[in-house]
This record gives structure tokens, C-alpha cells and sequence, in this order.
């Protein structure tokens, strides 16, 4: 007998020998109430035979008491251990599912109902004989159907039937599992066969392997996804990269860096630093003024040397004192914009940006070529520098520059000076404030103004150059950019020797922007070495530009800085004077230009003077012919002056004005003789010309017309002066001059001879003709008006010899027909007084008083043959006594 059968104190044979009976007894005795619970009943022990026989009707002592009464102490033991372990089967039973398949599987974990035939696979995996699970449940489990209740019938994997009897609590109605595992418990039975259980751990592990392995992909990918996207933002950036202009990549960030003239860079700096006192506050400070320190003091002939200096200051000196004036009312330097100006692609525009930033600004940049109608470009002058940068918490106040001014149309640079010229009218509104509340405030520029041209002689930007500072920007010394460009290139694997690099300064006239864009070209091309013939064999790097015509004049009058032959020299400036369209001022300007000449005697400028007459001839020529084919010779009279002139030192130019001048003057002069021959005698006309006058008998005529006179009144001259003046009046006549009476700005008098010939013959340098004083000239002047008026009358009468008759004896020549459109005009006046007189006298009802002065005026004025003309103003010089009666 194992450790099984006695715990539950059954006996093998016995119960297979009295099986039916057994099973008879068992449904008479076991007779539970209604009520009883399950738990009550499976709290029952199966009894023995002979105990069920003696207990009678005794009610059944629990369970445990009875075995422990029963069963040896090392039995019980065991039996604990028993209990113990399926305490813990228990446990794991009731543990939560851990997914919801499980869920589903686990039929613990949420109620149902139980199958009727249930599965009891299991029973074959535990290693007890069914023969003694039957026995053991003979209470309830029996071999053949019940008489009375429900059943159920269960089925073993080796055929074994047996009954298990259907109490009324569970019949029909939901199993309780945890009940019905309570009762597997109690057998030892597992709630779910091993198999499915197996089954549930290899699924289990299977599904946790798999969810692994997908996470671990689920990672793998994602790095893997990383690294890709890494790798292509790398490529991505690679492409910007070597997509991105070199001028750009390489732009200086700090001053530093900058390329530009040291003086240049100082010069903007300090001159935004003018502006700190308005714009931030900051005072400024005051240096002593050079030259009153202690060598001034002290020393006498220092201070001498220091006056001597004055005069001559050089060009930088000039320019720190422009910077060294003093502030405005408004605490703002004199100059409130700096005009830059030179050549492109030497950096300005990055200069400015530079210098603006380094000085605290935030720079504002707008383009006078793009932003080309006037309103739009108040508007933006006016929000760059009244409004601060509001973005971020790095406001900082705003710096305008204007680049490309020189593109900038007449209006928006009125448009800016009037900005520049703005005087606060906050005061002036305080007062009349009411009445103008609708006028736009307008306030005074507070803020810094750099603009930026190439030309700075554009014809717009001339009111600008006065009221602004000005700024050469020079020539990028071409040391400084070769070095720079070694750096560029070495950065990006390219080999070129600093010869080679110069040789590109050179080629593109120390453009920073062609040197650099010239560079990357050749390095997308694959080029990876660069020498010099390479460069110069290039037909990229040069410019479509069309340089200054100070710069072309520079160019011409001055020696290369670096030695080139002759053929490269002719070649050099053949391009720029065909680039620029102004052969006329390019032939004009060796007038104008100081150059000192190379070798003595003046050998040379016969040559040039030779080269004039040859360009003067072909451009004759070509407007001549139309012939226009003979336009590309026209450059080669710069490139003879630049072989014959150039020197080493700077050329002193100055505009060619004189060619306008004397254009303008010679028109005058043309003019002038043309109307003086107009009226001049057909018999003097016939003898004439133009150029006869103005060469033999002008000069000579001006001085004819200038006889020394005595300033008294003609009629105390002698009879030889009467006769000069008469000669002279003759003279003057005949050659149309004659003297009209002028008023000079300054509001004198004066008598001007008409037509203005003496301009003519007036040459500087020689001493100028005699003039006749003022009082002869209005003597001469009034004598050839009556002269021309007796000229006329007679010439009249000659025509017309009836007439004579008719005219009375007149005491002045006044029988003209200027005299008669006198008449006609005090008629008019006569009349018009005499209507005045009329209406007056209708008022008082006076027609009496109207016919007598009317008779008046009739005989004295209206009637009369007398006419005096009174000519408004003063003189002294002619006096005559004129008496009524004799007017009369
Ligand atoms: N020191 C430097 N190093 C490298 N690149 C530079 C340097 N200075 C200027 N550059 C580059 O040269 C180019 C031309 O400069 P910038 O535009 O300032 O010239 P600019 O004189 O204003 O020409 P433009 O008159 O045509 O406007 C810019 O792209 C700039 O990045």
C-alpha cells in the first residue's frame, strides 16, 4: 500500500470485491441538503467501509481530523508537502494571464461554463492508476450511472468509464472553476494537461523570441535608417558645398580679414564712430588737435614748420580732419552719409558690412538700382533708419547702405538729401500743432548712411558729392590678394605658385570677385595646377566692364605697376579705350593732364600733336565717307599718348571742360559777328567776311570806336571833337554797332556795345581794349538815335518827296515812324485820361468843366507837334535848358 491509499485509508481489494455495494450504501448515505455547499462537500472524507458501517449516522468528522487521527506522523508529513505543492499549483493556476491569447486559453481566468464531458487526458500523466482514482472517489465518482441525480460521465485515454454525480448546486448552472480546479487540486490533477501547458511555454517562448527578434530589427533599422540619413545629409551638404560660389564660402567675417586698404578701413570706422554719441549714448572723445602739443610750446620753429605744413596737407591729413569736426546741434558728425566709391568687386559693399557690424550696427541694405521709383525708396530709407531691429534680443540700431547709388534715378537722391537735410520740427508743431495734426511727422536722421558707386561722377549723384563724405576706395594691393588666394586654393587642393596668382591679380585688375570665381571655374573644370601661361592664355577672369574715365585716363598716363612688354601694354589699353564709348574725351584730356615728360625737348608732344591731327582726320574721314569701318582705329590715339606719356608717378587730371568752353565760346563769337554783319551796308557787306572781321578788322574797329573824348556836353565839344563824334557815330552805324544800356547783377549801369563782338577779339593774356567811360557812351549812344532818325527822314522823304510838304517845320527830327507810333500812344493815354475825366465830371454833373480841359490837354499834349520823351533816371553829364515857351 502506497503513501495515497492510506492517507485516504482505502483498501484495494476490499473495494473491488464490494464494489456495488459499496456503491448502493454510498447513495443511501450520502443524502446532502439542498443547501450544502460544494465546499462543505468536498470538505468530506471517503470513509472506509468499516468506519462508514460503525459511525452509522454519526455526522462525518472533517477530513483533516480524521487523518491526522489516522495517519503516522511521518506520513503526515508528506502529506503537507503533498498539500503544500498543490497550494502552489493553485497559485499558478489563479496568476493573471499574460496576454490576451492566454487570456483566452486560461479558463481560470474569467468565468464560463464547463464542458459536460470533460477531458481527463491528464490522468494519464500522473502516475497513479485510474484503478485508484475510482476507488478513491467512491463517494461521488461511480462506476455505472447513478439511480437518482444528474451525472457526468468521463472517459480516460485507456477507456475507463466512470460517473460522477451532478450535485443540485452545479446542475445547471455556471461552474465556479476556481471550485472545480479546488476539486482537481484535491485529486493532485493539473487544471490544464501538461501537454498544453508545454505547448503554452514553447508558444510562449516562441512568441517572446519573436517579439525580440522584431524589436532588435525594429532597432537595427532604425540605426540603420540613421546612419543612412546621415550619410545622405552628408552628401547633401557635400553637393551644397561644392555647389556654394568660393566667394561667398571665403567672404571675410571680421575686419581682419579684410583685404582693403588699412587707411580706407580706418577712415569708415571712425567715421561710424561719430555717430556713437547720438546713437548710443556714448561720449566722444575729444583729442588736441594736431600740431598744438608741446612741440608747439616749446618749440618756436616747430610751430613755424607746423604753419608751413598747412598748406600743404597731404590728402590723408585732409581727410582725418573732416573726421576730427565737430558734432552738430543734433550731436551728429557734418557729414551724415560717406559716399564709397571704386572700381568693382574690390570688396566696398563687404567692407561696409564688415565695419557697420564691427561699429554695433545692424546693418540694412537696399539697392538704388533695383529700388528705383522714388516712393519706394523713401519708404525704405525711412524704415531702415527709424525703426530699430526688432528680432531677437540682440536689437541693435540700424546702419543703412545704399549700394549701387550711382544707379539710383535724380529723385531718389533728392529724396535722400532731403533726409540728410531734415531739421527737427518737433517745436515748430508743439505751436501749431492743431493746425497741422495731419501732416506726417518727420524727424531728424539719427541714424548712420553709407552708400556705395563705381562712378562717383554720375550727373545724379552731384548734389550728393557735396554734402557727402567721400571715400576713394583704392586698387586691393596685389600682394595682399595673391596671398589670399593661395590660401583659398591650397584650402581646396588646387596648386598654384604665387607668380601664377599675381599673374591673375594682374589679369583681372585686382578683382577680389573675378580672382576667386576664376579660380572655382578652373577647379570644376578638374584643373588641380595652375601656372602662369594657363592664366594668361585664359580667355576668362576679364571683365565687360566699363571703367571711369578717370580710371581710363590713370590707365593711360600712368606706368603698370608691374613690369609687362610693350605688346601687353598696347594690347591692355587698345581693350579699354574700345570698352569705353568717349574717343571725344579720351582725345581731350592729354590738354589737361601734368604729366612730365620722360625725355627733354618737346619731340614728343609733336609726336602726340601729330597723332591728334591723324585721329582728326580719320574721324573726318569716317563722318565724311559714313564710313564707320574706320571707328576701330580710334583707340590707337590713346594707346600713343599712353606709349609717349606714361609716367611712373600719379597723373594729375583734370576734367576736359575747355573743349565745351571753347565750343560754347566760339558758338557765342559766331553768333556775334553774324549779327553784326546782318545790318551792315550792302557796300561795306560785299568787303566783309566773317573771318576777315574777326581776324583783320575787328581788333582794329574796337579801337577805331574808342576816340578819347572829353566827358563834357557834346555842345561845348570843338569843331574837330564834333567831327570825331560824327566820324564816330558814322563809323558805328555802318557797322551795326551800338551801345544798349545794361544793368549788372549788382545793380549797376552800364553801356554794353551790341552786337557783344569785343568778346571776339578779347584774348587772355592780353591787355584789354580801351574802354569809353560810361557818361560818353550814353552821349554816343543818344547822338546815333537821332542820327538814325535823321538818316531815316531823309531816306523816307528821298522815297516819298510829297510828303515834305505836309510835315511842319519840326524843331526835332520827330516826323519818324517810331515818332508817329509815340503819337499814337499818347493819343491813347490822352484819351483814356480824357474818358477817366468824363466819368468823373458825369458825377457832379459838370459838362462845362469837361469841355475846357479837354481843350486843355487837347492843345498841350494831344494837339500839339512838340513831344518830349523823359527817359527814367538820373544823370548829371547832359544839361540843357529848356523853356516852356520853346516847347510851345
Ligand atoms: N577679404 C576677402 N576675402 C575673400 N573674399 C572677399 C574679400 N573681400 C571681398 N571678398 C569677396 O569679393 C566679392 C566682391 O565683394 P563686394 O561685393 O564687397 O565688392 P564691391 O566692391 O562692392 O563690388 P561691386 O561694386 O560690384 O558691388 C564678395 O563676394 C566678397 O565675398
Amino acid at each position: 500500500m502506497d503513501e495515497y491509499d492510506e492517507m485516504f485509508g482505502i483498501e484495494d481489494e476490499y473495494e473491488q470485491q464490494f464494489a456495488d455495494e459499496l456503491e448502493v450504501l454510498a447513495e443511501m448515505d450520502f443524502n446532502p441538503a439542498p443547501s450544502t455547499k460544494r465546499s462543505e462537500f468536498r470538505k468530506q472524507k471517503p470513509q472506509s467501509f468499516q468506519e462508514a458501517i460503525t459511525a452509522g449516522d454519526q455526522p462525518l468528522r472533517s477530513q483533516s481530523q480524521a487523518s491526522s487521527e489516522r495517519t503516522p506522523k511521518a506520513k503526515r508529513l508528506r502529506q503537507d508537502v503533498a498539500k503544500k505543492l498543490f497550494e502552489v499549483s493553485q497559485v499558478d493556476d489563479i496568476t493573471p494571464p499574460s496576454s490576451p491569447e492566454e487570456f483566452h486559453r486560461t479558463p481560470s481566468s474569467r468565468p464560463q461554463l464547463i464542458p459536460v464531458i470533460l477531458d481527463i487526458s491528464g490522468f494519464a500523466a500522473i502516475q497513479e492508476s485510474p484503478r485508484r482514482v475510482t476507488a478513491a472517489t467512491s463517494c461521488h465518482v461511480l462506476k455505472r450511472p447513478p439511480t437518482e441525480g444528474g451525472y457526468v460521465s468521463v472517459t480516460d485515454q485507456t477507456g475507463n468509464r466512470v460517473y460522477l454525480r451532478q450535485t443540485d448546486d452545479l446542475r445547471g448552472k455556471a461552474v465556479d472553476p476556481s471550485a472545480f480546479r479546488s476539486s482537481h487540486n484535491a485529486l493532485g490533477l493539473l487544471a490544464v494537461p501538461i501537454e498544453v501547458l508545454r505547448e503554452q511555454v514553447a508558444e510562449k517562448r516562441h512568441r517572446q523570441v519573436v517579439e525580440e527578434s522584431q524589436r532588435l530589427t525594429e532597432r537595427l533599422n532604425r540605426c540603420l535608417d540613421g546612419r543612412q540619413r546621415e550619410e545622405g545629409d552628408r552628401e547633401e551638404e557635400e553637393e551644397e558645398e561644392s555647389s556654394r560660389l568660393w566667394v561667398d564660402q571665403f567672404s571675410p567675417q571680421h575686419y581682419t580679414e579684410l583685404l582693403s586698404d588699412d587707411f580706407t578701413n580706418r577712415c569708415l570706422l571712425k567715421w561710424l564712430k561719430l555717430w556713437d554719441q547720438v546713437v548710443f549714448g556714448r561720449e566722444r572723445k575729444t583729442r588736441p588737435p594736431p600740431g598744438r602739443g608741446r612741440f608747439n610750446s616749446t618749440n618756436r620753429s616747430q610751430g613755424n614748420f607746423n604753419q608751413a605744413n598747412q598748406k600743404f596737407k597731404t590728402k590723408s591729413q585732409i581727410t582725418e580732419e573732416l573726421l576730427e569736426a565737430e558734432l552738430d546741434q543734433y550731436k551728429r558728425p557734418k557729414y551724415k552719409v560717406v559716399l564709397l566709391s571704386g572700381p568693382p568687386g574690390l570688396g566696398k559693399t563687404t567692407l561696409a558690412h564688415i565695419i557697420a557690424k564691427h561699429a554695433g550696427y545692424n546693418v540694412v541694405e537696399i539697392n538704388a538700382s533695383d529700388d528705383r521709383s522714388a516712393e519706394l525708396f523713401q519708404k525704405r530709407i525711412d524704415t531702415a533708419t527709424q525703426m530699430r531691429s526688432v528680432l531677437g534680443a540682440n536689437e541693435k540700431p540700424n546702419c543703412l547702405i545704399i549700394d549701387e547709388i550711382d544707379g539710383a534715378p535724380a529723385a531718389a537722391i533728392s529724396i535722400l538729401l532731403a533726409t540728410l537735410n531734415r531739421k527737427d520740427s518737433q517745436g515748430a508743431e508743439s505751436e501749431a500743432e492743431p493746425l497741422k495734426k495731419k501732416k506726417k511727422k518727420e524727424s531728424v536722421l539719427l541714424r548712420p548712411i553709407i552708400c556705395i558707386c563705381n562712378d562717383l561722377y554720375v550727373p545724379a549723384l552731384r548734389p550728393l558729392r557735396q554734402q557727402a563724405f567721400l571715400l576713394a576706395f583704392p586698387q586691393t594691393q596685389p600682394s595682399r590678394l595673391a596671398q589670399r588666394l593661395a590660401e583659398i586654393s591650397r584650402g581646396q587642393g588646387m596648386k598654384a605658385d604665387m607668380g601664377t596668382l599675381m599673374a591673375l591679380c594682374e589679369k583681372t585688375d585686382n578683382d577680389i570677385r573675378s580672382c576667386i570665381n576664376t579660380l572655382q571655374f578652373l577647379h570644376g573644370r578638374g584643373k588641380r595646377q595652375l601656372d602662369v601661361q594657363s592664366v594668361q592664355s585664359m580667355r576668362i577672369g576679364q571683365k565687360d566692364q566699363n571703367k571711369g574715365l578717370f580710371n581710363l585716363w590713370q590707365e593711360i598716363f600712368q606706368l603698370p605697376r608691374i613690369k609687362r612688354r610693350r605688346a601687353e601694354r598696347l594690347q591692355h589699353i587698345l581693350h579699354l579705350a574700345s570698352s569705353t564709348g568717349e574717343h571725344d574725351k579720351l582725345t581731350q584730356v592729354p590738354h589737361h593732364t601734368h604729366t612730365v615728360p620722360r625725355t627733354p625737348g618737346l619731340g614728343r608732344v609733336c609726336q602726340a600733336l601729330d597723332w591728334l591731327g591723324f585721329s582728326d582726320g580719320l574721324t573726318q574721314a569716317m563722318l565724311q565717307g559714313q564710313n564707320f569701318s574706320l571707328l576701330r582705329y580710334q583707340p590707337f590715339l590713346p594707346a600713343a599718348f599712353h606709349f609717349l606719356f606714361a609716367h611712373t608717378h600719379v597723373p594729375r587730371i583734370n576734367y576736359p571742360h575747355s573743349q565745351y568752353e571753347a565750343l560754347t565760346k566760339t558758338s557765342a563769337s559766331r553768333n556775334a559777328l553774324a549779327a553784326m554783319l546782318s545790318e551792315v551796308p550792302a557796300c561795306i557787306r560785299t568787303r566783309v567776311s566773317e573771318l576777315s572781321l574777326s581776324l583783320d578788322i575787328l581788333s582794329l574797329l574796337l579801337d577805331i570806336i574808342c576816340p578819347k573824348l572829353r566827358p563834357v556836353n557834346p555842345q561845348l565839344f570843338s569843331d574837330r571833337e564834333k567831327q570825331q563824334l560824327v566820324d564816330l557815330i558814322h563809323t558805328m552805324i555802318s557797322y551795326n554797332l551800338s551801345y544798349r544800356q545794361d544793368r549788372t547783377p549788382d545793380g549797376q549801369y552800364v553801356y554794353v556795345l551790341e552786337p557783344r563782338v569785343e568778346q571776339v577779339v578779347c584774348f587772355p593774356g592780353l591787355p584789354p581794349h580801351r574802354q569809353l567811360t560810361y557818361q560818353t557812351k550814353q552821349t554816343i549812344s543818344r547822338e546815333m538815335d537821332q542820327e538814325r532818325m535823321r538818316r531815316a527822314e531823309s531816306l523816307m522823304l528821298l522815297r516819298n518827296p510829297h510828303t515834305k510838304e505836309k510835315q511842319p517845320k519840326a524843331v526835332t527830327s520827330s516826323v519818324t515812324s517810331s515818332v508817329r507810333n509815340h503819337q499814337q500812344r499818347l493819343e491813347n493815354i490822352l484819351r483814356n485820361t480824357v474818358v477817366e475825366i468824363r466819368v468823373r465830371t458825369h458825377t457832379i454833373h459838370t459838362p462845362l468843366f469837361e469841355k475846357r480841359i479837354t481843350s486843355c490837354h487837347g492843345t498841350a499834349v494831344g494837339n500839339s507837334d512838340v513831344w518830349f520823351r523823359f527817359n527814367e533816371g538820373v544823370s548829371n553829364a547832359v544839361r540843357r535848358n529848356i523853356y516852356i515857351r520853346e516847347l510851345l
